[in-house]
């Protein structure tokens, strides 16, 4: 099968842009071809119902909806939260649902978003919260709180327990939902040794990716109690989400869920840990630490030029996407090694050229991009974002 994918699509072993470019195992294609094939809508399909069914039993929660992607995931997990309008969502500034979700929580929640830059610079405390929630005290200016959606992994920041414990305290007691991005919560149960049902008492909806460190090709798990989850299916459909035949892509993602997993993801975390001392020992600075599989260079402090790295990184013939340097179980040792030398380059070239970025460079500033030409050949370029 992956004899007939363009050479630069066969493998994700040189690909550090993001856990997202994890591709399926042949196990995974063999179980799509013996997956159910019900209708989905209709809950009739038997792969999917098990998909659902086994990722809420992991997070200790009632019920489980399957989304095609993390996006849609928590779009509609924040929409079902959310009753009567004005209301907000207070979440990190850093947040996806805030960054990287085409204003969704504007457009298709009308919810305002209270971003919050943490103190310490790296997870959201209660705190933080407490500084800048809108309370439903009957001001008429105000847009009231109702959500607060955490990220854990952030920036594949772990956000510590206890933080987590007294945020849900609080949260309980002001009538606060909280929901978590847990697009890396595979990362943050194996960092933190901190079972999955143990997040899952702490939140009422968790969006749970399986297209990221997991490996399946697509989707994400909502999980939350059944008349939660009876609602999100609601909105899943009025966005379009209700597929039919999902059973091959639940399939595929059951085969991640049920392996070895948490080996995969601690040999990512392992790599960007590498390559984290590395950084530490050139004198490359971090925006954050590397708790997980990303790695996170401090471009503008470095005066270090996003696409120069890329290029570097090209020059290797390995991917990057900015200053994030994002592992996955599927990358290969040589990678890391290639990046090393692509990262040191460039900070040198840095040292006599310093590179003015304006401010923090975003994540996903520029980024290596294989175009694929008619003979099927991949041609290696750049595309740079100018925000
Ligand atoms: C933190 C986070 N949340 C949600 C998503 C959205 O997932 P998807 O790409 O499946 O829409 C992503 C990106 O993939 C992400 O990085
Ligand atoms: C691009 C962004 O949406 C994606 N979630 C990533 O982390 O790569």
């Amino acid at each position: 099968m992956t004899d007939q994918l363009p050479q630069a699509y066969a493998t994700a072993s040189n690909d550090l842009r993001s856990d997202t470019f994890t591709t399926p195992t042949a196990q995974m294609m063999e179980a799509a071809m013996a997956a159910s094939i019900g209708d989905a809508v209709y809950q009739e399909d038997v792969d999917t119902v098990r998909l659902e069914r086994t990722v809420a039993a992991l997070a200790g929660m009632e019920a489980g909806l399957f989304c095609v992607s993390g996006t849609l995931s928590n779009q509609i997990a924040l929409r079902t939260h959310l009753l009567q309008p004005p209301y907000s969502i207070l979440c990190d500034y850093r947040a996806h649902v805030y960054t990287h979700e085409a204003a969704g929580l504007a457009i298709l929640s009308q919810a305002m978003v209270v971003p919050v830059r943490p103190a310490n610079g790296d997870y959201v405390t209660l705190e933080d919260i407490k500084a800048n929630y809108i309370p439903d005290d009957g001001d008429i200016h105000g847009a009231p709180t109702k959500v607060v959606s955490l990220e854990n992994t952030l920036h594949g920041i772990v956000t510590p327990l206890e933080e987590l414990v007294r945020i849900k305290a609080w949260c309980v007691e002001n009538g606060i939902r909280l929901h978590c991005d847990g697009a890396r919560i595979w990362n943050a149960v194996v960092a933190s040794k901190v079972p999955l049902k143990q997040f899952g008492e702490l939140f009422d909806s968790i969006s749970i990716c399986l297209s990221k460190s997991m490996g399946a090709p697509m989707g994400s798990v909502l999980v939350g109690d059944a008349k939660f989850i009876k609602k999100a299916n609601h909105f899943r459909k009025q966005q379009g989400g209700g597929v039919r035949q999902s059973g091959m892509m639940a399939a595929m993602a059951l085969v991640a869920i049920e392996g070895e997993w948490k080996s995969k993801l601690q040999y990512s975390h392992g790599l960007a840990s590498e390559l984290a001392a590395f950084c530490r020992e050139h004198g490359i600075p971090l925006e954050s630490p590397a708790d997980t599989n990303f790695v996170f260079l401090d471009l503008s402090k470095a005066h270090m030029d996003p696409d120069l790295l890329v290029r570097k990184g090209l020059k290797y013939a390995i991917k990057l996407m900015g200053g994030r340097i994002a592992f996955h179980y599927q990358v290969s040792r040589d990678t890391l090694e290639k990046a090393k030398c692509a990262i040191l380059e460039t900070y040198e070239y840095a040292k006599e050229h310093p590179f003015d970025s304006q401010g923090q460079t975003k994540i996903y500033r520029s980024e290596s991009t294989d175009k694929i030409d008619v003979e099927g050949n991949s041609i290696h370029d750049i595309k740079t974002y100018k925000y």
